[in-house]
């Protein structure tokens, strides 16, 4: 099963703390959203609203077009996986499994066959008569996983999940938490505050700062045209050149920075509309830096010397000083072939579609 959800002005407000500010948010029935952000942002607080384990101080929850604000969470068509999912020591994998079903008054041989689904759909069928401390940590996990779905809820809430396992497990765990999503249909709502992680698995992304919504989109939108700085910052890394439109020509603005005056596309623009004077900055990626003995790029920025240079396999990772001798240094990732070394003056210049603009408020 799978269902809309529908996030309407929710606040939540602890004291005079706003833990959650006016937060309004469509989840289609079927997404595997991400909630991501910093410690303290309000990622929990949302997804323990949508549980129903916090009322909100104003605003509505519905699921599957039911007004759900007031209701408790057990006649909520949800299910919350939290970080320390303890499973049942004592009992085999096909009991903790059905032991939700269990608790709804299913009989055994229903519950059975309905937790060895649950448990071939996690790749674990032939493990069912096994308890949980002959498993290894990520199978473990695959349980919890199946032991929440079995008991159909529309929408299952995942608060970081994987947060208890080691990084080479939790990479695995995401790409199988991704194809189970896949396979159920069901829609996921999972909380991390890695970014790596909400990459890998959402289909879209919700980025949070300070109780609020900073950007929503897919994976790849919110990396190559991030719609706030917070965004922008928390997905991957970025150099960001503080700079002021000094005129706007068509399709153009002349924006000027550190790095000397440059036509910035108005398209690089992702949230408002530049006008002369306007304060600006820009997002460029590391990656797409390019040194001026390349093809492909457009817009020329500035003379910079290389002060330092690592190689890591895929790039080359620089330091770079603009020849001007403005106080900035700009971190570059230099392809393979560019053979980068200290000393060397390029010419660094960007590809016209990979600059992000963004207006200061
Ligand atoms: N019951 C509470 N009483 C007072 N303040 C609270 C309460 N619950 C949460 N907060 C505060 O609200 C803010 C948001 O908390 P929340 O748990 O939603 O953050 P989070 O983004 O999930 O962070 P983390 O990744 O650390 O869990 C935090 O500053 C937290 O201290």
């Amino acid at each position: 099963m799978t269902a809309d959800v529908s996030i309407r002005n929710a606040t939540k407000v602890f004291g005079a703390f706003r833990a959650l500010d006016d937060v309004s948010l469509d989840i289609v029935a079927g997404e595997f959203i991400v909630l991501l952000g910093p410690s303290g942002c309000g990622k929990t607080t949302l997804l323990s609203i949508l549980g129903g384990f916090i009322e909100p101080s104003a605003g509505t929850i519905a699921i599957g077009g039911k007004d759900m604000t007031h209701v408790e969470p057990a006649r909520r068509p949800t299910t919350t996986m939290f970080q320390d999912y303890a499973l049942f020591p004592h009992m085999k994998l096909i009991d903790n499994v059905g032991f939700g079903l269990r608790m709804r008054g299913m009989g055994k041989a229903q519950r059975n066959d309905k937790a060895l689904a649950m448990l071939d759909l996690v790749g674990l069928r032939a493990s069912a008569t096994r308890k949980p401390h002959e498993l290894s940590g990520g199978q473990r996990q695959r349980v919890a996983v199946a032991r929440a779905l079995a008991v159909d809820p529309d929408v299952l809430l995942l608060d970081e999940p994987l947060g208890a396992l080691d990084l080479k497990l939790r990479r695995q765990m995401q790409d199988e938490l991704k194809a189970i999503q896949k396979r159920v249909g069901t829609t996921f709502i999972h909380v991390t505050h890695d970014q790596e992680e909400a990459m890998a698995i959402a289909d879209r992304i919700v980025v949070m700062n300070h109780g609020r919504i900073e950007d929503v989109g897919k994976p790849s939108d919110i990396y190559m045209r991030p719609r706030s700085l917070f965004a922008a910052g928390f997905m991957g890394e970025a150099n960001f050149l503080p700079g002021r439109v000094i005129s706007i020509a068509e399709g153009e603005a002349q924006v000027e920075t550190a790095l000397g005056s440059a036509p910035i596309p108005i398209t690089a623009f992702t949230a408002g509309r530049p006008q002369t004077n306007s304060k600006v900055t820009l997002c460029i990626r590391p990656e797409h830096f390019r040194s001026a003995t390349e093809d492909g790029a457009a817009v020329a920025l500035a003379r910079a010397r290389i002060t330092d240079s690592a190689f890591f396999g895929a790039h080359h990772r620089c330091h770079l000083k603009p020849e001007s001798g403005a106080d900035i240094v700009i971190t570059a990732n230099l392809p393979q072939t560019a053979h980068p070394k200290p000393g060397d003056m390029l010419d660094l210049s960007v590809k016209a579609d990979t600059i992000v603009a963004l207006i200061e408020a």
